[in-house]
């Protein structure tokens, strides 16, 4: 028995680690802001405050048990790495950078701010392309309904499904509702993060064979930008391809991670071919050689909008030449322009240049013209937006396979069908459409009367005039018709707020606007705020008064929001930013940092100037 059993053993172990020995690979996704970062490192075990914006794309790999099928002894527990590709939500990244790790991953999270009414059409959008895709199609999906311990959040499953249209998804998919920051003084990550995140690596590793031949790894080539010329060859590096096994070496020990840039992929090739005797790339580090970096042909005379040298590389170009080459090119760009030659007398000087140069951001940025192309009204933006778009995803047959939410808590049943979109759960009737909207769901409830409970008192003033210095939020936008708003609020402005109401309730109209009575409903709720809870203003707004008069408002019973009101009752609650929240013309809605800082918490601490979501309390 004892020779049959370590036959088998020996035979099957090296059988047995070949199958196990499954290295996943997880997407997280989800607008900017959402909890994203927070959430890996909640995964990690790491502390999930002062983090910063994600500027560009990283990999983490971590280590779990992994447990073999049909065999619960300890001498089977193998280790399996996993690696977890956390993306900048930014929406330069959503358009330009997600689309290359669709085929790397075998599963992906999605996180949603569950607090931020006012991007719930954002999310749906940025949901719908990534459902759409064909790459991703089928694979499992963990959603994470994150920032719990926000007012106001979505907090059970009927409601996520309804407002996300994900409950005929065909995909094999789980909710799970959390905070990535910790909620009490322990440290302790919520247990609903590593519930679903386990259950996301259990459905993958159920599917892997289907899955894993699905995946693609990367294979690229880095190009440098086209107008540095042919020497530039040498900077290139030819069908670099990522694999496992060039991924730094991992300890065994659970939570233990490795992060690593792109940059840092270099290193490791790097490092691993020089042990190998396979020295054939040397990553370029410290000032620019200018015999290997050519120079631009930079015409003395010409001016030209060029980058600041802090600004993030578009992280859009895959696997592109490290930063620190870059960086320095760019810098010696800005030298080589600071020695003009005098069309008079021909000497060549050095200019003086304000230290401010290093700040000044191209007019060609992507959100100024976003800008300038968007009408007053951010609806007819919207649309024109969704034109193209492809709408039908699901099955007609109610569908679902979520097969691991069977112990999650079961909403009752809708008497109708709850993609209707007119019908009134709440009161039982169909509602008056008054809006001409593209998207037809019931986002009256959320989006346009959910934060409308605004009032300023002069504690609220004053904390937000000290954020918004912080945060350099107090300036106004041309769009914003309403002048009521005290130059100390912080205006938060997105593409996608239709906060037209909003204004007529918190300020002139509110006594006009008519509500369908229900006990949830809206306006009451004024009275029931005496704090103030930051409006979430759009840059487009657009005092629709005729409209939004007589626009009914309607809220789900199933919303738990108004539970929470008395607990709130002093709080003075802050909405965030958006991308389009940007006065340097960048798209960024955060001050991000770069590349180089992320993840370095002396760093980090250093730039963490980020304007964060948290609720203030008055004194
Ligand atoms: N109140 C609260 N705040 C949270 C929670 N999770 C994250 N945050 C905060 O939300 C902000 C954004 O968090 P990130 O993890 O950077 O979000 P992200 O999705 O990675 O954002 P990008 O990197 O810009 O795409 C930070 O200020 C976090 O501290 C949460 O559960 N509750
Ligand atoms: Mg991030």
């Amino acid at each position: 028995m004892g020779t049959a059993s370590c036959k088998s053993l020996k035979s099957s172990i090296p059988n047995q680690q070949k199958e196990d020995d499954k290295t996943i690979t997880i997407g997280v996704f989800g607008l900017d802001d959402a909890g994203k970062t927070s959430i890996i490192k909640a995964i990690q075990g790491e502390p999930t405050d002062n983090i910063s914006p994600t500027t560009s794309s990283k990999t983490i790999t971590i280590t779990r048990p992994h447990s073999v099928k049909n065999d619960n002894s300890d001498k089977n527990k193998l280790q399996q790495h996993v690696q977890i590709i956390d993306v900048s939500g930014e929406e330069r990244s959503r358009q330009q950078s997600w689309l290359q790790y669709y085929d790397q991953i075998h599963g992906y999270i999605f996180v949603i701010d569950a607090s931020e009414r006012n991007r719930f059409r954002e999310n749906q959008d940025i949901l719908e392309d990534l459902l759409e895709h064909d790459k991703l199609k089928s694979k499992p999906i963990l959603f994470l309904a994150n920032k719990q311990d926000q007012r106001g959040a979505i907090s059970n499953e009927y409601d996520f499904k309804r407002k996300f249209n994900i409950d005929r998804l065909k995909t094999k998919y789980n909710i799970e509702f959390c905070s990535a920051l910790p909620q009490n003084r322990k440290n302790k990550v919520d247990e609903s993060i590593e519930q679903g995140f386990s259950c996301l690596i259990q459905t993958i590793n159920d599917n892997y064979k289907e899955l894993n031949s699905r995946i693609i790894k990367p294979k690229s080539i880095r190009i440098n930008r086209q107008s540095e010329g042919d020497e530039n060859k040498n900077l290139r590096t030819k069908n670099s391809k990522i694999t496992s096994e060039k991924l730094p070496s991992i300890t065994s020990n659970k939570n233990k991670a490795k992060t690593y840039s792109d940059d840092e992929d270099d290193d490791n090739k790097n490092n691993l071919s020089s042990i190998n005797g396979l020295n054939k790339k040397k990553k370029v580090v410290g000032a620019p050689n200018t015999s290997v970096i050519p120079k631009k042909n930079v015409r003395d005379t010409e001016t030209k909008a060029f980058r600041s040298t802090y600004e993030a590389f578009p992280e859009e170009t895959p696997w592109s030449t490290p930063s620190t080459a870059l960086k320095s090119a760019r810098s010696d760009d800005i030298l080589t322009r600071l020695n003009t030659k005098s069309s008079l007398t021909g000497d060549t000087k050095r200019r003086d240049v304000s230290p401010l140069i290093r700040d000044t951001k191209s007019y060609t940025n992507n959100s100024a013209l976003k800008r300038d192309n968007n009408s007053d009204d951010d609806e007819e933006d919207y649309s024109r937006l969704q034109k193209s778009k492809p709408i039908s995803r699901f099955d007609t047959s109610p569908y679902s396979t979520n097969r691991f939410s069977s112990n999650t808590k079961q909403p009752p049943p809708p008497s109708t069908s709850i993609y209707n979109d007119n019908y009134s759960s709440t009161n039982n009737h169909y509602k008056l459409t008054t809006s001409n909207k593209s998207y037809n769901h019931d986002d009256e409830d959320d989006e346009d009367n959910y934060i409308k409970k605004t009032t300023t008192n002069n504690k609220s003033i004053k904390s937000y005039s000290q954020l918004a210095d912080r945060s350099n939020l107090n300036k106004r936008s041309t769009y914003d018709h309403d002048d009521d708003y005290s130059i100390s609020k912080p205006t938060n402005r997105s593409k996608y707020n239709d906060d037209d109401d909003d204004d007529n309730t918190n300020h002139r109209w509110s006594s006009s606007k008519p509500t369908t009575g229900s006990k949830y409903g809206g306006d009451d709720d004024d009275d029931d705020y005496p704090s103030s809870k930051m409006t979430t203003h759009s840059k487009y707004n657009n005092d629709n008064r005729a409209l939004s008069a007589s626009k009914p408002v309607s809220r789900s019973k199933y919303e738990d929001d108004d539970d929470d009101h008395n607990d709130y009752t002093s709080a003075s609650k802050k909405n965030t930013y958006s991308s389009y929240n940007n006065y340097n013309g960048s798209s960024g809605s955060r001050p991000r940092v770069g590349t180089d800082d992320f993840f370095t918490s002396k760093n980090e601490t250093n730039n963490t100037n980020r304007f964060r979501k948290n609720t203030y309390y008055d004194d």
